[in-house]
């Protein structure tokens, strides 16, 4: 039997996000840039049936087939501060500084939640890495801090749960024994 020895107050410096799952079927979520940040998000967002719109004025194909398949509204233009009105969720995904930083802002101003991909500090929530099967969804984070890191652990697990190994358990252990660096 392993023991984990991870020293949760030495892993973290900040209080833990708290974890929840959304239910989002018909609520509008405004999804600002279209490259592959956005278009990961956007990915995720399809299955929980919410009402997608994504600001931008380039996207990438596979944004664009589920633009033409009628799945996600495109706003084919630069972003304007009325864009996130009416809103539940708010995803600032462009890859300019001041552009995240102003929806940020004018979701807050409205009391809207954004996820603000470029600054973990300023997002009311965070997007886990997620494995699921027949519709049980597993969902790792690292309350920010290491999103690769996440990434990484979610494959692990992925590939335990596929095939009966243990590699996630050893990813772990490689962590709580200070060696995490090679995951
Ligand atoms: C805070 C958060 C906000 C959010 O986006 O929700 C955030 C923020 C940032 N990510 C950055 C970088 C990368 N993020 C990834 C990957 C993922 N990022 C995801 C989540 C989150 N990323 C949230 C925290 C989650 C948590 O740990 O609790 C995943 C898990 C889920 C998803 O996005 O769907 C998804 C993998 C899932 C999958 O593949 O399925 C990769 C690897 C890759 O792309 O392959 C890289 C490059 C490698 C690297 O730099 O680490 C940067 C620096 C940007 C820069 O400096 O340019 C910031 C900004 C910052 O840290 O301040
Ligand atoms: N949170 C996460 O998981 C990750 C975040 N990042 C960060 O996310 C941001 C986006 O990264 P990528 O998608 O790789 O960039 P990208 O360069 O592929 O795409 C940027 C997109 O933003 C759009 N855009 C630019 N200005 C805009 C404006 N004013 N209004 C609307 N759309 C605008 C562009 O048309 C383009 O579609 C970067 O800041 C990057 O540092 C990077 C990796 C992972």
């Amino acid at each position: 039997m392993y023991q984990l020895k991870v020293n949760a107050s030495e892993k973290r410096d900040t209080v833990l996000h708290y974890a929840a799952f959304l239910h989002l079927h018909g609520k509008l979520c405004v999804v600002v840039g279209g490259g592959v940040v956005a278009t990961r998000k956007v990915r995720n967002l399809l299955a929980s049936g919410a009402s997608i719109t994504v600001v931008s004025p380039e996207i990438t194909s596979d944004l664009q087939s589920w633009i033409s398949d009628g799945r996600v509204h495109h706003v084919a233009r630069a972003y304007q501060a009325t864009d996130v009105t009416g809103a539940a969720l708010v995803f600032a995904a462009t890859n300019h500084r001041a552009v995240n930083e102003a929806i940020a802002h004018d979701a807050d101003a409205l009391g809207i939640w954004c996820n603000v991909a470029d600054d973990a500090k300023a997002c009311d929530f965070i997007v886990p890495a997620v494995y699921e099967q027949a519709g049980i969804q597993l969902a790792i984070s690292t309350s920010g801090h290491s999103p690769a890191l996440a990434k990484k652990l979610r494959d692990a697990l992925a590939k335990d749960l596929e095939d009966g190994g243990r590699r996630f358990y050893a990813a772990l252990e490689q962590l709580s024994s200070g060696d995490g660096t090679a995951l």
